[in-house]
């Protein structure tokens, strides 16, 4: 059982160390909050630190005038073996061993210094000091700054209201036992530690009532009325103190001595006898020792799911986070690899189906381009004035006699240069689909989401990828098309039929005369009309090569090496070039940083509740 009390102190210990000592920091759930503890809360000069040595048996707070408790102190008592020495131990000087407990009393006082300076101002970050002495009782207690009414001189306007906000966050938690100090010779009804008490506590039931300075009443008065639960009554016993006087201190008498005649005091008082084995402060040690243990006792599965459920929350955190990024150039050029195949899969995907997007190309295809080549403006071109004309200026001063063979060439060649166009716009629509792909891959992305500079980086490279593979996709249509121009399908001219008719010949033949007028307009008509049946030949024909020269030098190099240039730029880049690709949100970094500390510190705390239960 005794496991019990020294657990929650390791765990209290880890907590302060990774900068949880509750209240105050919303960004994470407080581990500190829901760890049981005892705070000992009381008006000035109530006899707090009195009761804290009386308890320990030895003098090692510090003493003065004003308010000398300006951090909270935790104080964790070990009992050890009879005959053992005494020594302490404070949590921000590991490992060094006080045995001079007025070296404890400086450093106390030096360690509330560092943090709060000389200004007499308070701070709620605590100072960890463990005793371990055959004298004491396994038992943790908070030592707080004393509750007061006016600031004096060096102090802030809102000291009085800052001491009682500070307290209020220790009190105020449903895991803290109340160690309300006041003194016998003031009325109980105007008592700090009470009215406190009283506010938080309303049922009295985490409040342990203590009274001190039994030996200071009035003669003829005595405190039974409070200590029989009359005056204000509690859900536990009140225990009566009679800590040394200040007279006792400035002689130095010993805190064993001190004991001894406490227990002398109740054991004959003519009004406290009766309850002399509930009094004193080594009984009240003893009860909140005890209480303590069962408290946590009761504790302890409510601290083991609020912790595996900080555990899973902050685990996902991490995961979504990301991992910490290496200080190593080569682990760093990894990371940023692994972040450019990330962003690439993604992109594939989106080209080859599983992410949308893809199908935009084939729309290009099947719509825009089918779409552009109906609209090319032929019949303006091919009309009879333009054919006569196109035929008539490719014949130049002789005019044809036969077929007007390069008034054909003329026509067709002007003709397929308007398919130039439609080609080039394919080009640039996939580009655009491309270029709006690779965007979207990044905002997909949720590796890359850390690292902006690293997101322009692969969006820039991969633009730039594209402009080189749309220019590739220009050259290659055009080229498609000029090829169309540099020889013509024979055939098609072959099968036209001939522009002959036939008439009967002198002794009974027919014989095949030019029936037409071949300057005529329904020559030109006609010549028109089979370059437009070529021209319809060729479009077909474009409809169907093109996108292939399309997929092949853009889509195709996409998919398989939008980011090859990139990747032999970086692998030349130098350690700080490559941290500069790698440089996350401060703001992340930090946030990282802290779970990663909560998460080590939720994971010790399982790990020490795991060991106490196996002892159990
Ligand atoms: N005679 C007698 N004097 C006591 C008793 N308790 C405390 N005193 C004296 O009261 C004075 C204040 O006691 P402290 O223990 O310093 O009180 P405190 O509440 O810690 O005071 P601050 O830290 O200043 O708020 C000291 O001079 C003590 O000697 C007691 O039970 N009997």
């Amino acid at each position: 059982m005794e496991s019990l009390i020294g657990l929650v102190n390791r765990i209290q210990r880890a907590c302060t160390a990774l900068g949880d000592y509750g209240g105050g920091d919303n960004a994470f759930s407080s581990l500190w909050d829901a760890l049981p503890s005892v705070a000992v809360v009381g008006g000035q000069s109530s006899g707090k630190s009195s009761v804290l040595e009386s308890i320990v048996g030895r003098d090692f707070l510090p003493r003065g005038s004003g308010i000398v408790t300006r951090r909270p102190l935790v104080l964790q008592l070990h009992k050890t073996d009879d005959g053992q020495q005494e020594y302490a131990e404070f949590g921000h000087i590991p490992r060094r061993r006080f045995t001079d407990f007025g070296m404890v009393r400086k450093e106390i006082a030096d360690e509330t210094d560092r943090i709060t300076g000389k200004t007499k101002q308070i701070s709620p970050v605590p100072i960890h000091l463990s005793i371990y002495s055959p004298n004491v009782v396994n038992l943790t207690l908070i030592d707080l700054p004393g509750l007061t009414k006016v600031a004096v001189e060096g102090q802030s306007e809102t000291i009085v209201e800052d001491i009682e906000n500070m307290v209020q966050t220790y009190v105020g938690k449903p895991n803290c036992i109340i160690l309300a100090v006041s003194p016998a010779n003031q009325d109980i009804a105007t008592s700090d530690a009470i009215k406190l008490a009283r506010e938080v506590d309303p049922t009295g039931e985490r409040t342990f009532g203590v009274l001190t300075k039994l030996d200071l009443m009035d003669k003829g008065t005595n405190a039974l009325d409070v200590l029989e639960g009359r005056a204000y009554r509690l859900q536990h016993p009140w225990v009566g103190i009679v800590n040394r006087s200040q007279a006792d201190i400035n002689k130095n008498v010993d805190m064993i001595y001190a004991r001894r005649k406490e227990r002398e005091y109740f054991a004959t008082s003519p009004e406290y006898g009766h309850l002399a084995n509930k009094m004193g402060s080594e009984y009240l040690a003893k009860l909140l020792s005890k209480h303590l243990e069962q408290f946590i006792k009761a504790r302890i599965p409510s601290i083991t799911s609020l912790i595996n459920k900080s555990i899973d929350e902050l685990e996902s955190e991490m995961d979504h986070l990301g991992r910490p990024i290496s200080v190593d150039a080569g682990a760093q050029l990894y990371t940023i690899l692994e972040l450019c195949r990330a962003f690439d899969k993604i992109f594939k995907e989106h080209l080859d189906g599983g992410r949308p997007g893809g199908d935009r190309i084939y729309g290009v295809f099947d719509n825009q381009l089918p779409a552009a080549l109906r609209k090319l403006p032929f019949d303006r071109y091919l009309s009879v004035q333009n054919v006569r004309k196109v035929v008539s200026e490719a014949d130049g001063y002789q005019p044809h006699l036969i077929a007007p063979e390069q008034g054909y060439r003329r026509l067709i060649e002007g003709a397929l240069n308007y398919f130039r166009g439609p080609a080039e716009a394919s080009v640039d629509a996939v580009h655009f689909v491309l270029k709006e792909l690779v965007r979207k891959s990044i905002g997909e992305c949720q590796e890359l989401k850390r690292f902006p500079s690293l997101q322009s980086a692969i969006a820039a490279a991969s633009n730039e990828a594209l402009e080189k593979f749309r220019d590739e996709g220009r050259k290659t249509v055009v080229r498609l098309v000029d090829m169309e121009s540099s020889y013509l399908t024979v055939d098609f001219f072959r099968k036209l039929p001939q522009e002959m008719e036939h008439t009967p010949q002198k002794g009974g033949k027919p014989e095949a005369v030019p029936a037409v007028d071949r300057y005529g307009e329904n020559h030109f008509r006609r010549i028109g009309s089979n370059v437009s049946s070529y021209v319809n030949m060729v479009s077909d024909t474009l409809r169907n090569t093109l996108p292939k020269a399309v997929v092949y030098c853009q889509v195709k190099e996409a998919k398989q090496s939008l980011l090859n240039y990139f990747y032999t730029q970086i692998g030349k880049k130098e350690g700080k070039a490559l941290a500069e690709l790698l440089d996350e949100d401060p703001a992340l970094m930090e946030r990282r940083i802290q779970c990663a500390k909560r998460l080590e510190l939720y994971k010790k705390a399982r790990d020490e509740i795991d060991s106490v239960a196996w002892v159990r």
